[in-house]
C-alpha cells in the first residue's frame, strides 16, 4: 500500500530469457516492439524507486535493441559516451535483476562497470571521450589484425560539443581504410537543449534546425555534404531513433562499408514516459527517488549549497554589471537559472566544453569582466592547463564555482569531486574557499569576486545546505569555532566537514581531550594565521572530504616543519583511490568522516585508545 493509500502496481518484469544479446537476435518486429515496450515500464518502475537516468535511457531503448541485433558485443565494441544511457545495454546483457540496486551500495553501477560485465568499456561518466577510445580501439585491432571486429560509438548530440569529439573526428576521418562506426544519438538535447553551431548544424541534417527534433525530413545525404563528410567520414541518416527496422537496415549498412561512418539517429529524450517528454527543464534527465505516475519527488527538496549559491549569484548580478556566468550545458544543475532569468545576457552556455569554458572566461576577464565558471568539481580536471596557463599566467580575474565537490555518491568514483583540492593549491597565485554554511558560502563568493589579480575557486558538496555556524572569533581568515586553552589538539575543519568536527570535539571533551576547531575558509594557500594558530597545539588534524594525497593537512605539515615548529599536522580525508557508488553519508561515515570517527581518529593518534561513546554507523563496502 502506498502513503497515498493507493495500491502500488507490482514491479514490472522483463522475460527471464532476456538473459543475453543473443536472445534478442532472432525476434520477429512485433516480439521486438512488445519487447520496448515492457523495458519501458520496466525502467520507468525501477527508476522511478531507485533514482538515476530516466529520460537518456528511455530515448534509446529501440536504438540498443538495435545495436546488439546487429553487432556482436563483447566481440564488436560497444562503446557508451558518458555512459548513463546504457541502462539497457545492461539489461540486455543480463543484469535486468539488478537494477533494484541501481546505484546503491555494492549494487549496479549507473554507469558502465568492467567489473559487472565483459561487455562493458568506458567507466567514467566524462563526456564526449568515446570517439577517442573508438580511435584508439581501431589502431589496435589494425595493429593486431582483428579486422573482423567492428568498434561502435554510440554519442549523444550533448557529448559532441565537447572538443574531444571533433580531435578524435579529425584523426578518425583521416583514416578512410580503418572503419569507426558513430551512432549519434540525436534528441536536441544535453540536459537543456544543446547550443551551438554543431546542434544547429545536426538540425538542418535532421531537417529542423533548432527545434527539437521531432520529425523527419526527407535527407538525401548525397546532396548536400555534412560536416562529418567534409572531414572524410561517410554520413548515413537522419533516420528515426525509435524504428528498430529502420535502424537495423541503417546499422547493416554502415557495417558494410568498411569505412568510418556516422549513422545520425533522431531520438527522444523521455520517449514513451509523458512527465519526461514534457519537462520542458532536462526531460527528466535524473530523477531521485520520484512518483512514477508524476516524475516528481514525493516529498519537497530542502535547500542546497547550490540553491544558496544560486541565490546569491542572482544578488551579485544586480549590483555588479561586470560580473558573468559560464556553464558547460548544466546552467540548472550548477545553480545559474535565477542568474540567466535577470541577466539573460550575461550568461553562457558553451556547451560540453569545460576547457573551452575556462579559456572563453579568460578572454572575458581579459575583456574587463569578471566570468564566474559554474562546474561540477569532477569536470574541471579535464581544464588544469587552462586554469594554469589560460588563466592564473596572466593573473585574470575569474571565479570557479566548483559544485558537487567532495563525495557525490551515487555516480560514483568518476563523479566524486576529490581531485580539485590537491590540483588547484599547485597552480601559482590561485585561492580556493571552501564555505561551511550558507551564510559563509555567500561571504566567500563575494570576497572571491572581489579579487582582481588571479583566479579564485569555491567548493561545496552535493548536499543540503547544513544551519549556518557562528564562529567565536576571527584571526585573520580563520574562523575560531571552538577553542580550547590546553593546546592539545587542533581540528581543521574544511567546509561543511566544520559540523562534524565540532560534535567530535565535544565528544572528545567528555573523554578528557581538550580541542580546538578552526574554520580557515581559504583553504589555499596555507594561511600564516593557520600555521601560527596550529603551533600552539600539540596535533593538528585536518578533515577534508577530499583525497588525501596533497591536502590541506599535507601542506599545513609543510608550513609547520618549515616554520621549524614540532606540532605534528595531519590530513584526515578520503584513501587515494577511487571510490565506488554508495550515498554521500555511507561513503563519509566508511572512511571515518563522520563525528564519531572523527573523535576515534583523534585518539588513536593520541595514542589513547579509547573509545567514543558515539556509535560509529554500520560498515558499508568501500
Ligand atoms: C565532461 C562532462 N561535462 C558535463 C557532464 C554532465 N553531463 C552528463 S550527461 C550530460 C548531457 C549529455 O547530453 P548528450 O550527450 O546529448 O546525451 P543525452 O543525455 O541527450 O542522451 C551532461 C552535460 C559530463 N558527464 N561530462
Ligand atoms: C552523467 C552526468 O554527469 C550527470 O548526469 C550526473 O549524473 C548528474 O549529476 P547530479 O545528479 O549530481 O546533477
Ligand atoms: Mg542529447
Amino acid at each position: 500500500m502506498s502513503s497515498t493509500g493507493t495500491h502500488e502496481p507490482p514491479g514490472v518484469t522483463l522475460p527471464a530469457w532476456l538473459a543475453g544479446p543473443e536472445t534478442v537476435r532472432g525476434l520477429s518486429q512485433d516480439a521486438l516492439a512488445g519487447l520496448a515496450e515492457r523495458i519501458r515500464q520496466f525502467l520507468i518502475d525501477k527508476v522511478c524507486s531507485t533514482g538515476g537516468h530516466l529520460g537518456p535511457n528511455l530515448g534509446v531503448i529501440e536504438l540498443t535493441l538495435a545495436l546488439h541485433r546487429v553487432f556482436d558485443s563483447p566481440r564488436d565494441v560497444l562503446l557508451f559516451d558518458t555512459g548513463h544511457q546504457a541502462y539497457v545495454h545492461k539489461i540486455l546483457t543480463g543484469r535486468q535483476d539488478d537494477f533494484d540496486t541501481l546505484r546503491q551500495s555494492g549494487g549496479l553501477s549507473g554507469y558502465p562497470s568492467r567489473a559487472e560485465s565483459g561487455h562493458d568499456v568506458i567507466e567514467n561518466s566524462h563526456a564526449s571521450t568515446s570517439l577517442s577510445y573508438a580511435d584508439g580501439l581501431a589502431k589496435a585491432f589494425a595493429v593486431r589484425q582483428e579486422h573482423d571486429r567492428r568498434v561502435v560509438a554510440i554519442v549523444g548530440d550533448g557529448a559532441l560539443t565537447g572538443g574531444m569529439c571533433w580531435e578524435a573526428l579529425n584523426n578518425i576521418g583521416g583514416a578512410p581504410d580503418r572503419p569507426v562506426i558513430i551512432v549519434l544519438n540525436d534528441n536536441g538535447r544535453s540536459y537543456s537543449p544543446t547550443v551551438g553551431g554543431v546542434s544547429a548544424h545536426l538540425g538542418e541534417l535532421a531537417g529542423l534546425a533548432g527545434s527539437p527534433r521531432t520529425h523527419l525530413r526527407s535527407y538525401t545525404y548525397d546532396t548536400d555534404r555534412s560536416l562529418f563528410e567534409s572531414l572524410g567520414l561517410s554520413y548515413l541518416g537522419p533516420f528515426d531513433g525509435h524504428d528498430t527496422l529502420a535502424m537495423e537496415r541503417a546499422l547493416r549498412r554502415a557495417a558494410a562499408l568498411r569505412h568510418p561512418v556516422v549513422v545520425h539517429m533522431v531520438t527522444t529524450k523521455g520517449r514513451g514516459y509523458q512527465p519526461a517528454e514534457d519537462d520542458e527543464e532536462d526531460c527528466l534527465h535524473t530523477v531521485s527517488v520520484v512518483d512514477p505516475q508524476t516524475g516528481r519527488p514525493r516529498s519537497a527538496s530542502k535547500p542546497t549549497w547550490t540553491s544558496v549559491f544560486g541565490h546569491e549569484i542572482g544578488e551579485i548580478g544586480a549590483e555588479r554589471d561586470d560580473v558573468v556566468c559560464i556553464t558547460a550545458a548544466m546552467p540548472h544543475p550548477t545553480g545559474l537559472t535565477t542568474f540567466a532569468a535577470r541577466f539573460p545576457d550575461r550568461v553562457f552556455d558553451v556547451g560540453i566544453a569545460e576547457q573551452h569554458a575556462v579559456t572563453s572566461a579568460a578572454g572575458l576577464a581579459t575583456g574587463g569582466l569578471h566570468p564566474v565558471v559554474a562546474l561540477y568539481s569532477t569536470f574541471l580536471s579535464r581544464a588544469f592547463d587552462q586554469v594554469l596557463m589560460d588563466v592564473a599566467l596572466h593573473r585574470l580575474p575569474v571565479t570557479f564555482v566548483l559544485d558537487r565537490a567532495g563525495v557525490t555518491g551515487p555516480d560514483g568514483p568518476s563523479h566524486h569531486g576529490m581531485w580539485d583540492s590537491s590540483i588547484l593549491p599547485v597552480v601559482p597565485g590561485l585561492r580556493l574557499a571552501a564555505p561551511r554554511d550558507p551564510s559563509r558560502l555567500r561571504e566567500l563568493l563575494r570576497e572571491a569576486i572581489d579579487v582582481t589579480d588571479g583566479p579564485t575557486v569555491l567548493r561545496y558538496p552535493k548536499a543540503t545546505a547544513g544551519a549556518d555556524i557562528a564562529a567565536v572569533y576571527r584571526v585573520g581568515e580563520c574562523d575560531i569555532l571552538r577553542e580550547s586553552t590546553e593546546g592539545e589538539v587542533m581540528l581543521v575543519a574544511v567546509g561543511p566537514l566544520a559540523e562534524p568536527c565540532l560534535s567530535a570535539a565535544d565528544e572528545l571533551a567528555g573523554d578528557g581531550v581538550p580541542v580546538t576547531v578552526v574554520d580557515p575558509r581559504w583553504i589555499a594557500p596555507v594561511s600564516p594565521d593557520l600555521v601560527s594558530l596550529a603551533r600552539d597545539h600539540r596535533l593538528v588534524l585536518a578533515v577534508e572530504d577530499t583525497t588525501a594525497t596533497g591536502a590541506l593537512g599535507a601542506r599545513l605539515g609543510q608550513a609547520l616543519t618549515a616554520s621549524g615548529s614540532s606540532t605534528r599536522a595531519a590530513t584526515f580525508a578520503l584513501p587515494p583511490r577511487f571510490l565506488p557508488h554508495a550515498s554521500r553519508n555511507q561513503i563519509l561515515q566508511a572512511h571515518g568522516l563522520d563525528a564519531a570517527g572523527i573523535a576515534t581518529t583523534v585518539l588513536k593518534r593520541l595514542g589513547r585508545e579509547w573509545q567514543t561513546t558515539i556509535e560509529p554507523t554500520e560498515e558499508v563496502p568501500t
